[in-house]
């Protein structure tokens, strides 16, 4: 096996040449002569994808010394890329070198996978399956991704939300092997360099912290990179974008969470928060680094970064970079899914409706100007009129106009002409919305008291608590229900049991950006699209919510299962690629006939490959 440390000609190279190398010994080429040597014998130019340092445009750029080598016996079984542990045939073990390294017994795929899954069931504490989950990833990759994919449902709350916040917030305590790449304040004026160490050249999908809102929990600091490492394994599962092509960053720029500084286990800068000039300094040259190294269009995801920077660096990347925020864009596609199918249960239009959110960050601000959005195009209705049908409660209370002048600037649009009230129950009384939606970050917030107004003013009120984990939840699918004498509609960005109530069974749907971000990255890569336009959010939203079946909408769910996710995340896919085809986006010319199947086509699967 040529294990996978080859810059993207030599990717090439070896395709043509992989034949001729296997028979020569095997031996351990490094950059320069021995390179161009390939090169050479096998036909292969340089030209402008080679970006490695091998042709005259980046000849005075440094480069990495990595080397490839074929893997056999030993190190072959220790490769995560590419060990299958008792899954190697008898051919695979005489002609790689196994030989005795394993025991005579010869394993399926789906046997190994059955045995895991009867092991990780043992496992009564979530923080232990998802350690199993992740030393599996690092001794067998495929058969972590067969997991992943054939039991997504059980499996999604183990290397997600929930488990995932808590193994950030003890990341230090499990630590055993590093993954992804760490870019602290140490590493300023050498990104470009660390960039280079990441034994992947072609990479299609980064997802980047600064660890300063991980999910609901705060400052996690250097310990956030929990959340790219499991964002981007979904990137994978759940939307089929291959493993290799995915770069997990974390940017340590300090941390204000002094019980991090004082803990002996931090893995992070034992700091305070770098800010102002020098943060910006640093995102700065790492946002370059990217594209230099990278090219135009790697997607960039920012993730869990607090709302100021959140904002700004959206704001700032987005004419230049392909960048995507999944807390502002990605929840926003996902919970405007959300409203579009449950318009079938509740009736009327999305104009007919009145939202009031708890939380006016990234989550509840990039929501509320999707809906507007969605809003103005379906109607004729300005965006300035669509948005009064929309309130925001922050920490200090109602959003309303005689506070415009103290508001951060992207919860200025929100701010309506209203006395002003400070409890959120004295909001709901007054303005009377259909829909509630929390996006605060603080848990059990949506009381008795809340629901019950809810469900006072609505037959069906439709409730979404949508903070994480399930410990930051404005209230539980069992309260909703409960509270609300089964009426009421509920979603919830954590996971939540079916809960029965008074002899009926409710479903609540997963309202998590989960179900878009793998679809609608898969769309990106395939159409080589080069920036990210709302329009293409508003396609994944509609694309998710033509998923919901009418078996849904009886459990009162408006999301569909995730079992199905790989089929949703491809048709995800195709809307999306579909709108940026259509707005002149894409670089992948000429478009595929049907994108469906093209999506899918393109989708990694995780059965074993047969080495010779
Ligand atoms: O990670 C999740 O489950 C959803 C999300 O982006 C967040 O809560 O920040
Ligand atoms: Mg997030």
């Amino acid at each position: 096996m040529i294990s996978l440390t080859r810059p993207n000609f030599l990717r090439k190279a070896l395709g043509l040449c992989q034949r001729r190398v296997m028979e020569s010994t095997l031996k351990e080429i490094t950059n320069g002569d021995s390179v161009l040597d390939i090169k050479d014998k096998c036909g292969v130019g340089g030209g402008v994808e080679d970006m490695y340092g091998e042709d005259r445009a980046t000849e005075d750029q440094t480069i990495t010394p990595w080397t490839f080598s074929v893997a056999s016996g030993y190190s072959l079984l220790r490769d995560p890329h590419y060990n299958k542990g008792l899954a190697f045939t008898e051919a695979e073990r005489d002609a790689h070198y196994l030989r005795g390294l394993l025991p005579p017994t010869v394993s399926s795929q789906e046997l190994q996978e059955k045995k895991v899954m009867q092991n990780l069931r043992q496992y009564q504490v979530p923080l232990q399956r998802y350690m199993a989950m992740m030393d599996l990833q690092e001794r067998n990759e495929r058969l972590f991704y067969k997991l992943l994919i054939d039991n997504v449902e059980e499996l999604l709350p183990v290397v997600y939300t929930p488990t995932v916040g808590e193994a950030c917030q003890k990341y230090g305590s499990i630590f055993r092997r590093p993954q992804g790449l760490f870019i602290s304040l140490k590493e300023k004026g050498k990104i470009l360099e660390v960039l280079k160490n990441w034994p992947e050249k072609t990479i299609q999908v980064i997802v980047v912290t600064d660890g300063e809102r991980i999910l609901g929990l705060g400052d996690l600091g250097c310990q956030g990179m929990g959340i790219p490492v499991g964002k981007l394994s979904l990137y994978t599962a759940l939307g089929g974008v291959r493993p290799s092509v995915c770069l997990p960053i974390t940017i340590d720029v300090g941390t204000n969470n002094q019980k991090l500084l004082d803990d002996e286990f931090y893995i992070g800068l034992k700091q305070k928060r770098a800010t102002g000039q020098e943060y910006a300094e640093l995102l700065e040259e790492f946002m370059s680094a990217v594209k230099q190294n990278y090219g135009e269009k790697v997607l960039i995801q920012f993730e869990d970064f607090a709302n100021h920077n959140a904002f700004e660096l959206l704001a700032k990347y987005h004419t230049t970079h392909l960048v995507f925020n999944d807390d502002i864009q990605g929840t926003a596609s996902v919970v405007l899914a959300g409203l579009i199918a449950s318009l079938k249960l509740l009736g009327g239009t999305l104009a007919d409706h009145t939202f009031l959110f708890l939380g006016a960050g990234e989550a509840g601000t990039g929501i509320a100007e999707l809906i507007a959005l969605e809003i103005t195009k379906k109607t004729s209705v300005p965006l300035e009129e669509a948005r009064k049908k929309i309130w925001l409660v922050d920490s200090k209370g109602l959003i309303v106009s005689s506070r415009v002048e103290s508001l951060q600037h992207f919860k200025q649009p929100w701010a309506h002409e209203h006395e002003p009230l400070k409890e959120l129950l004295d909001a709901v009384k007054a303005i009377k919305p259909t829909v509630l939606i929390g996006t605060s970050g603080v848990g059990k917030t949506f009381t008795k008291e809340v629901v019950e107004a809810m469900a006072s003013l609505n037959p069906k009120p439709l409730i979404m608590a949508l903070s994480n984990p399930t410990s930051q939840a404005e209230c539980t699918a069992e309260e909703a229900y409960t509270w609300s004498k089964g009426h009421a509609i509920f979603a919830s960005g954590s996971p939540f049991d079916p809960f029965e109530f008074e002899g009926r069974t409710f479903v609540s749907g997963q309202a998590n950006n989960a179900y878009v971000f793998p679809g609608f990255g898969l769309g990106i890569i395939m159409s080589g699209t080069i920036r990210v336009y709302d329009d293409m959010l508003l396609a994944a939203s509609e694309a998710l919510a033509a998923e919901v079946t009418e078996e849904d909408y009886l459990k009162g769910r408006i999301y569909p299962p995730f079992t199905n996710i790989r089929k949703i995340s491809a048709n995800i896919a195709a809307a999306v690629a579909a709108k940026a085809y259509e707005l002149g986006l894409t670089t992948r010319l000429p478009r595929p006939n049907d994108l469906v199947k093209y999506a899918e086509s393109c989708m990694y699967t995780p059965v074993y490959r047969t080495y010779h």
